[in-house]
């Protein structure tokens, strides 16, 4: 399977607003499957279709335990189409984040406790729920991306 090079810092598609997945179609399976094995690549524990280049609102959610996060959950890899924040707890956490687009950085923003999220599968159906913690703070790190902003542009 194919991989892909990630856009770092200074690439226009990251400051763009990605546009809505509408064809839930092979083409958007081929896409997923890129950033699946980009991110695997990249060790990373979520990625967001622009960073390899790709202005569409789609991302994978993909914790796992890791030195900074020791009680992150272990989970199957998320896949997220036109994802929604539908709202955030009130109650902030600063914690550490890396973004594969932003190398060699580690930064501490401040994220929301948890999150109620609403999004597609790949066969477009509706999915939503409360997320916490490590998956929340991915979440809202992943959807960033889709809005142009990375952690330059969050800096606490
Ligand atoms: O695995 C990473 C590498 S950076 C990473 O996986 C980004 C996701 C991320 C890491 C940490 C917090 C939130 C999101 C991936 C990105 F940039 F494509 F979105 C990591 C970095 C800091 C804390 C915990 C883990
Ligand atoms: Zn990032």
């Amino acid at each position: 399977i194919q991989t892909a090079p990630i856009a770092i810092t200074g690439d226009p598609v990251l400051y763009q607003k990605a546009a809505p997945v509408i064809a839930f179609d092979v083409a958007l399976h081929n896409l997923t499957q890129t950033l699946m094995a980009t991110m695997l690549q990249a060790r990373g524990v979520g990625i967001a279709a622009p960073q390899i280049g790709v202005s569409q609102r789609l991302f994978i959610v993909a914790s796992r335990p890791n030195e900074r996060y020791p009680d992150a959950p272990l989970m199957e890899p998320m896949v997220m189409v036109n994802p929604v924040l539908l709202s955030g707890s009130s109650e902030w956490e600063l914690g550490e984040e890396g973004c594969l687009s932003v190398p060699g950085k580690r930064l501490s923003i401040a994220r929301h406790l948890w999150i109620d999220a609403q999004w597609q599968d790949l066969q477009g159906n509706t999915h939503s729920g409360r997320l916490h913690g490590f998956v929340a703070r991915i979440f809202q790190h992943e959807l960033d991306h889709l809005d142009g902003i990375t952690l330059i542009e969050r800096i606490t």
